[in-house]
């Protein structure tokens, strides 16, 4: 795929060669949206991994943009940032310099117990599944929905959104039982078991086959059109561009040049 096809919105074809004026359009129409239909707003955020000594800058002045309802996906160059940046808009990194306000919430100055309050209404689905391998599937995704019981009202949420994700029949499998796409997908249905309104996902179709990919895709789409909350996905997986209301692509901790905010 050329770049001018990465950067283009299904909506909105953009190329390269049109990059002034598209940049100023989106600018001013970042503007001009009404306070609450965006679910990011990130202005100018530098982050830096220090250590030893050293310091490595990672995000380099990123502006980005996510509204309510869409589906993004993050692509780019592989030490870009992606990864960097979708912690950093989940509250699990704290950010260093800049504006970034998600869901509401400013994170430049919030508190700990602030942070924790929003990766409450944040979904996530990382690279590695992250499952406890002494519970079941069903209690893996049970424990998004409350760490001091597992109750019967838990347990048939876990399960509604293990059987969204065609693991309907997998309730009682631990995960060194299961596949890795099936724990992958164990991961997924603990992301949107607690209907987050913002899903975070780094590489969900990676460890998936043709068909479960096409599934959890249609289920992303029927999530956010149906629940209105927004995601945003790093992926390098070509099959989930189609279902992306926009494709980012980002180059050396910035947003690929010309593409909108
Ligand atoms: N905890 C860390 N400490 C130090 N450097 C890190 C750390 N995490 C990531 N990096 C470095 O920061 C840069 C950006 O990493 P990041 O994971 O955000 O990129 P990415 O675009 O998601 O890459 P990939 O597509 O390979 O996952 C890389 O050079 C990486 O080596």
């Amino acid at each position: 795929m050329r770049t001018s096809e990465v950067l283009a919105s299904k909506d909105d074809a953009v190329t390269l060669d049109s990059t002034a004026e598209r940049t100023t359009e989106a600018n001013e129409d970042a503007g001009e949206r009404p306070a609450g239909s965006q679910v990011v707003r990130a202005r100018e955020i530098h982050y830096d991994y220090v250590s030893g000594g050293g310091s490595l800058p990672v995000l380099n002045g990123l502006s980005l943009d996510i509204a309510e309802s869409e589906i993004v996906m993050l692509t780019g160059p592989s030490g870009s940032g992606k990864t960097t940046l979708l912690t950093l808009i989940g509250a699990l990194r704290t950010i260093q310099r800049g504006s970034l306000e998600v869901l509401g919430k400013e994170l430049a100055c919030a508190s700990g117990a602030d942070r924790l309050t929003l990766r409450r209404e944040i979904g996530f689905v990382f690279q590695t599944h992250n499952l406890l391998d002494a519970l079941t599937a069903s209690q893996n995704v049970s424990l998004a929905l409350e760490l001091k019981s597992v109750c019967r009202e838990n347990r048939d949420k876990a399960a509604d959104a293990l059987t969204k994700v065609g693991l309907g029949h997998r309730l009682g499998h631990r995960p060194n039982a299961m596949s890795i796409g099936e724990c992958q997908r164990v991961s997924i249905a603990r992301a949107i078991v607690n209907r987050p309104r913002l899903l975070l996902a780094d590489e969900p179709t990676a460890a998936l086959d043709n068909k479960s990919t096409e599934r959890m895709l249609a289920m992303f789409r029927d999530l956010v059109d149906a629940e209105g909350c927004s995601m945003i996905a790093v992926t390098h997986d070509p099959r989930t561009m189609d279902v992306a209301d926009r494709i980012i692509a980002m180059d050396d901790g910035r947003l690929h040049p010309g593409t909108p905010l």
